[in-house]
C-alpha cells in the first residue's frame, strides 16, 4: 500500500479539490484508492470534506462502501480552527490517527490522506501537521494558491518541506487571480521551476509517475 499526504501553503487553498482529482485519476490507471482526513475541524453536522472524499472513494472503490464520513476521520471539531486551538479538551492522540490510517490502507492500494490547512498547523503544542506527514513517511503533495502572495507562502512551504527532508511535490491550483496568474506569479515559476504544474491541467501526469 502507497499513501500520499495533501497539504497546502493554508486553509482555503484546494486541497480537498485536488484530492477529489487524484482519486479520479488514481482509479482511472486502475489502483483501489482510499481518503483519509485525520482531523477535520469546523464541522456542524458532518465533516463536509471527508463526506466529499468518501463519496467520490466510494464510485470507485467497493471496500469503502461500508464507510460512514466519520470512519475516515479520527478527530472531528465543531470550532472552525488549528486542531489545537479547536481540541479545548486536549483529546488528540496521535496514536488514534496511526490506528485509522493503517485500518483504512488494508481497505486500497493507494491511501490519499488530507492535512487540515497548512503544514505548520498545530496537532497538539508541539506537534504539527509536517510532522505528521513525516512520521507516516508519505511523500507530500503541496498545493499552492494561483492568487497574488502564492509565490512567498510557496517558497516559505518548500524550504519548510526541504528542511525535514519530506519527499514532495507540488502544484499551483489556478483558481484564484487565474486571469492575472500568467503575469503576476507565473513568470517567477517560469523561471526557477520551469517544470512546476497545475491540478487543471497535469494531474495524470503526475499520477502516472508516482504509481
Ligand atoms: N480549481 C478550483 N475550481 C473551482 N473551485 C475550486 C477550485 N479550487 C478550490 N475550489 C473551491 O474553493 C473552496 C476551497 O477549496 P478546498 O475545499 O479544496 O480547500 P482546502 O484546502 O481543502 O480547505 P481546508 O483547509 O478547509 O481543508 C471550495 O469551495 C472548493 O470547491
Ligand atoms: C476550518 C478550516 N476549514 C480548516 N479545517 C482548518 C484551518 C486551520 C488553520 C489554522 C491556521 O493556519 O491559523
Ligand atoms: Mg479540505
Amino acid at each position: 500500500m502507497r499513501s500520499l499526504f495533501i497539504t497546502a501553503t493554508g486553509t482555503n487553498v484546494g486541497k480537498t479539490h485536488t484530492t477529489l482529482k487524484l482519486i479520479e485519476a488514481y482509479a482511472k490507471i486502475g489502483l483501489k484508492v482510499g481518503a483519509f482526513k485525520p482531523i477535520e475541524t469546523g464541522v456542524e453536522d458532518e465533516p463536509v470534506d471527508a463526506k466529499a472524499l468518501l463519496e467520490a472513494c466510494q464510485e470507485v472503490n467497493p471496500d469503502f462502501t461500508d464507510l460512514a464520513p466519520t470512519d475516515i476521520c479520527a478527530y472531528t471539531f465543531s470550532l472552525p480552527a488549528a486542531p489545537f486551538c479547536a481540541d479545548t479538551k486536549q483529546e488528540i492522540k496521535l496514536e488514534k490517527i496511526f490506528k485509522k490510517y493503517h485500518e483504512l490502507s488494508k481497505r486500497c492500494d493507494i491511501l490519499l490522506v488530507e492535512g487540515a490547512g497548512g503544514l505548520m498547523v498545530p496537532i497538539t503544542q508541539t506537534y504539527k501537521m509536517i510532522d505528521l506527514a513525516k512520521e507516516l513517511n508519505a511523500p507530500v503533495l503541496l498545493v499552492t494558491p494561483s492568487r497574488l502572495g502564492c509565490i512567498n507562502d510557496t517558497l516559505l512551504s518548500l524550504e519548510a518541506l526541504k528542511s525535514r527532508d519530506i519527499d514532495f511535490d507540488w502544484c499551483v491550483n489556478l483558481y484564484e487571480d487565474k486571469e492575472s496568474f500568467a503575469k503576476v506569479t507565473q513568470p517567477y515559476y517560469d523561471a526557477v521551476f520551469p517544470k512546476w504544474w497545475s491540478t487543471e491541467k497535469n494531474i495524470v501526469q503526475f499520477v502516472n509517475q508516482m504509481i
